[in-house]
C-alpha cells in the first residue's frame, strides 16, 4: 500500500513506541489519529507532530463505548481508516508468589490481560469492521492492514512476567485466525514482536534491568531505538504480500529466566 494520504490509527501513540510509529508514519505522507489514556501526552505531542497530520482523542481501549466513539470522531474528521497500529500496552511485573509467599492478586493479572489483549481486541474489531465498509485501494482488493504490538516476552517470558508474557502470547495467538477471517475483506493482520527498546515503559523496568537486558542482546549489543520499530511498522503497512505473520524485533535476544 502506498501510505502517502492515507489515515492511520496509533494506539498509545501519545508515547514512546506508537509515538515513533506515528512520526514515521507523517514522514511517509500519512495522517495519524493518536488514540492514548493519557490527555496531557496526546495533547502535547499532536502539537509537535506536523500541522494538520495529527488528532488526538483520549481513548481507554479496554472501554468499548469510548473505542466506538472515538473511531466516529475519527471517521468524522478523515472520512476513512487504512492503517491500524495497536501499540497501547501496560507492563507492571508480578512473580505468581511474591517474597512473602503471597499469591498475584487476580485483578492484576486481569488488568494486564485486559489493556492489552482484550484491548488491542477492542480496537481492531470495531477498526475492521468500519474499514470493511470501504472501497478498495489496490488491484487485490485491499481496504488496509492492521498491526499489532506483542513482545518477545510471549516466547522467552521471564519471571514476574506471566501477565505480561499470556497477554502478548494472546495477541500472537490470534494474528492468523484474524488474517484468515479478513482475507475476504482486504485487510491485512500482521504482529510485532519488540525486543527491549528504550521508551518510558522499558525504562521503568530501571537501570539495572535494562542495562542487564541490553547486554544480552545478540547483536547489536544494545537496546533497540523507537525509530527501527516504526521502521518495520511502514514496512508492515506499504508491503502488500506481508500477511498473517509475526515478527520478532530483538537483535536476537532471548531472553534469560530473569
Ligand atoms: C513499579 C515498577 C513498574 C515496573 C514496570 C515494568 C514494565 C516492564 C514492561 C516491560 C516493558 C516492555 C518490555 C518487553 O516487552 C520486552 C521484555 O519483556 S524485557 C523483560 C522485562 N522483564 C521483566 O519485566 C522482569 C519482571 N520481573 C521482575 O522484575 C522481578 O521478577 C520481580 C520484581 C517481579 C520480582 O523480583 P524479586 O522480588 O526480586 O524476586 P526474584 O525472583 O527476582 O528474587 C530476588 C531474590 O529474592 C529472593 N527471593 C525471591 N523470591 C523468594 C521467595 N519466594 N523465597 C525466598 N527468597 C526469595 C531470592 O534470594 C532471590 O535471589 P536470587 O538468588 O537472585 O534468586
Ligand atoms: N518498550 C519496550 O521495550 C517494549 C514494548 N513493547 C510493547 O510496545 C507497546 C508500547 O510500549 P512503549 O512504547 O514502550 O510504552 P509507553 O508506556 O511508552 O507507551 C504506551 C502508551 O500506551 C498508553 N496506554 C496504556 N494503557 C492504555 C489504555 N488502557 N488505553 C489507551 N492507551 C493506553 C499509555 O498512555 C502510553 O502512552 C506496549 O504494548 C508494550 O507492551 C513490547 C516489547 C518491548
Amino acid at each position: 500500500m502506498n501510505i502517502e494520504g492515507k489515515v492511520a490509527l496509533v494506539t498509545g501513540g501519545a508515547s514512546g513506541l506508537g509515538l515513533a510509529a506515528c512520526r514515521s508514519l507523517i514522514e511517509k505522507g500519512a495522517k495519524v489519529a493518536i488514540f492514548d489514556f493519557d490527555k496531557a501526552n496526546g495533547e502535547a505531542v499532536v502539537q509537535e507532530l506536523e500541522e494538520g497530520k495529527a488528532l488526538f482523542v483520549q481513548v481507554d481501549v479496554t472501554d468499548e463505548q469510548n473505542v466506538a466513539q472515538a473511531l466516529e470522531t475519527l471517521y468524522k474528521h478523515y472520512g476513512d481508516l487504512h492503517i491500524v497500529v495497536n501499540c497501547a500496552g501496560i507492563g507492571p511485573p508480578g512473580k505468581v508468589i511474591n517474597r512473602e509467599g503471597e499469591p498475584l492478586p487476580l485483578d492484576q493479572f486481569k488488568k494486564i490481560v485486559d489493556v492489552n489483549l482484550f484491548g488491542t481486541f477492542n480496537v481492531l474489531s470495531k477498526a475492521a469492521a468500519r474499514m470493511a465498509k470501504q472501497d478498495t485501494l489496490n488491484d487485490d482488493g485491499g481496504r488496509g492492514t492492521i498491526i499489532n504490538v506483542a513482545s518477545v516476552a510471549a516466547f522467552d517470558g521471564q519471571i514476574g512476567q506471566p501477565a505480561y508474557a499470556a497477554s502478548k502470547a494472546g495477541i500472537v495467538g490470534m494474528t492468523l485466525p484474524i488474517a484468515r477471517e479478513f482475507a475476504r475483506q482486504g485487510i491485512r493482520v500482521n504482529t510485532i514482536a519488540p525486543g527491549l527498546f528504550l521508551t518510558p515503559l522499558a525504562e521503568s523496568l530501571g537501570e539495572d534491568v535494562i542495562n542487564s537486558l541490553g547486554g544480552s542482546v545478540e547483536y547489536p549489543k544494545r537496546l533497540g531505538n523507537p525509530k527501527e520499530f516504526a521502521q518495520l511498522v511502514v514496512h508492515m503497512a506499504e508491503n502488500d504480500y506481508l500477511n498473517g505473520e509475526v515478527i520478532r524485533l530483538d537483535g536476537a535476544i532471548r531472553m534469560a529466566a530473569k
